[in-house]
């Protein structure tokens, strides 16, 4: 998407044609800072540190961590230690190891001697999959919003949303955002409740620089709010992201997703969870499976944030001493999740939906467990 008028991807090939960039998501909202990945270690620093998040960026960065290992050494030892050590950097969005299984698969056979060039080709591939993937999300959700605006001619419809499922989550577009971007580039009155998502605040911080760079109209919220306007009528539906998602529709998000979708079933207010078929684990039955990332307690007791006089600072907000517990995701059953919006279409949350839109892609024999 577009920063200041020039377009960008969350991640490239720098211009000596071996090195990657991202966009650092850690200094953000408050500066624009772009990064370079020259080692396996810095891709793997970047994912587990949090300068790139969001499944579909995970496994893209990851992708690209197997190219820079591999220029350092291409022998099956060193891709078979690089691709351990990229899947041990964050448990839970399955797209990392997805995006692993599709660089093995594409230099696994090669000589030693083709393996970076084929490793960079898969990598680039991968990112252009996901642009088109998530352009397809919007797509394929557009119609969900326009339904909403035709229920309500002349209104705002109001979209809930947790956590940052956009562009900055994937390599352009973004998931749960996608339709909103695209309701909005159609000229629909849409107007999103963006969720602050503590404790790492990839709401207030990422959503909603990015919803405001691309001028569309937003409020950020506490999250304990979403359930109070939802009662109060002023959500038509939610939309999140999923970094995981079992065969039978019980879906892996941002821990807070799953009291936003009691909240919304509660109020009769849809549901939805937009996600490629990358962030689908065939390989699960159901969602009490899913590895949740415990992430570190300083994350809950301190804060970061601008002071007044422009200097980015991290504040403890808890009382000194007491510990903190950190549980990054939480799975919501099927049974609240009101549609899957894929590049595919949109189906319901159940194993017959999902094999519908995905039936070539149930093969288990491609897909390594965690
Ligand atoms: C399109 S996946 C976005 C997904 O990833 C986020 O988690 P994190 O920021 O910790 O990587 C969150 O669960 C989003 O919904």
């Amino acid at each position: 998407m577009k920063i200041d008028g020039r377009h960008y991807r969350t991640i490239w090939v720098a211009e000596d044609g071996w090195s990657v960039e991202i966009i650092d998501q850690t200094k953000l909202p408050f500066s624009f800072e772009t990064a370079r990945l020259t080692t396996l270690d810095d891709a793997a620093r970047a994912i587990k540190t949090m300068q790139v998040r969001g499944a579909p960026l995970i496994g893209a960065t990851a992708a690209y961590g197997v190219c820079l290992a591999l220029r350092a050494d291409a022998s099956d030892a060193a891709l078979e230690a690089a691709c351990e050590a990229l899947l041990a950097t964050r448990p839970t969005a399955v797209n990392l190891r997805w995006a692993l299984d599709e660089m093995l698969a594409a230099v696994r056979n090669q000589p030693r001697e083709n393996r970076v060039a084929s490793a960079y080709a898969r990598a680039a591939a991968l990112c252009d999959e996901d642009v088109e993937t998530c352009r397809r999300i919007g797509e394929n959700g557009f119609p969900l919003i326009r339904e909403a605006a035709e229920r309500k001619p002349g209104e705002t419809v109001n979209i809930l949303t947790h956590c940052n499922a956009g562009w900055l989550a994937c390599v352009d577009w973004g998931t749960a955002l996608a339709p909103i971007y695209m309701a909005h580039n159609a000229g629909l009155p849409v107007h999103v409740w963006v969720d602050e998502t503590r404790p790492r605040n990839q709401g207030a911080a990422l959503t909603a620089f990015e919803l405001g760079a691309h001028g569309v109209p937003h409020t950020i919220i506490a999250d304990n709010a979403g359930g109070h306007l939802m009662q109060a009528g002023k959500v038509d539906m939610c939309i999140t992201g999923t970094d995981r998602t079992t065969a039978n529709g019980d879906v892996a998000n941002k821990i807070g997703t799953y009291l936003k979708a009691l909240a919304a079933w509660d109020n009769g207010v849809p549901f939805y969870v937009a996600l490629p078929g990358s962030t689908i684990d065939w390989t699960l039955q159901g969602g009490a499976d899913i590895p949740i990332e415990q992430r570190g307690a300083d994350e809950v007791t301190h804060m970061n944030g601008r002071t007044a006089d422009g200097e980015v600072i991290t504040v403890d907000i808890a009382a000194p001493g007491s510990p903190a517990a950190n549980p990054a995701f939480d799975v919501t059953p099927a049974r609240l999740v009101s549609g899957l919006i894929t590049e595919r279409g949109v189906c319901a949350a159940t194993r017959e939906g999902l094999e519908d839109l995905f039936r070539n892609e149930t093969d288990m024999t491609s897909r390594r467990s965690d």
